[in-house]
């Protein structure tokens, strides 16, 4: 691990991590690491190879050789994914995707291929860390820890909001079913379950708007020296 400090932000589906992230990323002008995204990338590649989720050694495979690239534009702050040539920016954020990718995060052996990955993308000057377990196993020495949380309700909520806006269409009975089943999987997993760090700081979003919580947590990190 470089040398460079990390913000970690943990929390369940919906609860605004992405959000928070890349607005911290673009106030502070830190890189980003989108934990989530290569788990989802690899049910995607899954997908693209024949690979049915409950062959852990294939799964292994196809992570540890990941051929992927973050592209992000110097002046917009966003980020354009390639996995083998292809974009699939917009392709690995339906529901199905993340639930794959809930499914796959179980399997410890996935996660452990994945470890190392990650930890290279600390770099000058910070990174912010967005995902289920960035404070508790990939950066436990990160000196600003997030745990962001919001009630299933609302997150549900949120879900289907975004999708309506993307004229996705969407049952809000269908999305609270789905992110209760996500929470419950990928709190109760053997390896690397969604919890706090004993040393984070929770954030219940629910009443909280993105300003907000934006605001709290740049003030965890002028308190903690980091800008
Ligand atoms: N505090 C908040 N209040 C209201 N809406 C929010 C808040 N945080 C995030 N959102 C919205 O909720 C949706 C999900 O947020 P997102 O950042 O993708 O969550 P996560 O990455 O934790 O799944 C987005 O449409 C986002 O704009
Ligand atoms: N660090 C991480 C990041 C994601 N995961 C798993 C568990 C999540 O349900 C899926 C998808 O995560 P992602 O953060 O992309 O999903 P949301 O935007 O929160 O809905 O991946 C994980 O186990 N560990």
């Amino acid at each position: 691990m470089g040398n460079f400090p990390v913000i970690t932000v943990d929390g369940p589906s919906g609860s605004g991590k992405g959000t928070i992230c890349s607005l911290l990323a673009r106030e502070l002008g830190w890189n980003l690491l989108d934990s989530g995204a290569l788990y989802r990338l690899v049910g995607l590649a899954a997908r693209h190879h024949g690979v049915v989720l409950d062959d852990e050694d294939a799964l292994v495979v196809l992570a540890a050789h990941l051929d992927v690239q973050f592209e992000t534009s110097a002046t917009q702050n966003e980020v354009t994914i390639i996995l083998e040539g292809e974009e699939v920016t917009q392709t690995i954020r339906t529901e199905e995707c993340g639930a794959d990718a809930s499914v796959i995060a179980a399997i410890g052996s996935v996660r452990e291929a994945l470890l190392e990955r990650q930890r290279a993308f600390v770099s000058e000057p910070g990174l912010i860390a967005d995902g289920r377990d960035m404070g508790t196993v990939v950066f436990p020495q990160a000196p600003l820890k997030v745990y962001l949380t919001a009630s299933a309700e609302e997150r549900a909520n949120r879900r289907y909001n975004q999708l309506i806006n993307k004229g996705v269409g969407a049952s809000l009975q269908t999305i609270l079913a789905d992110i209760q089943v996500r929470d419950a999987r990928d709190m109760n997993r053997a390896v690397a379950p969604l919890k706090p760090a004993d040393d984070a700081i929770t954030l219940d979003t629910t009443q909280l708007s993105i300003e907000a919580v934006l605001a709290a947590v740049l003030d965890q990190a002028r308190h903690k020296g980091l800008r």
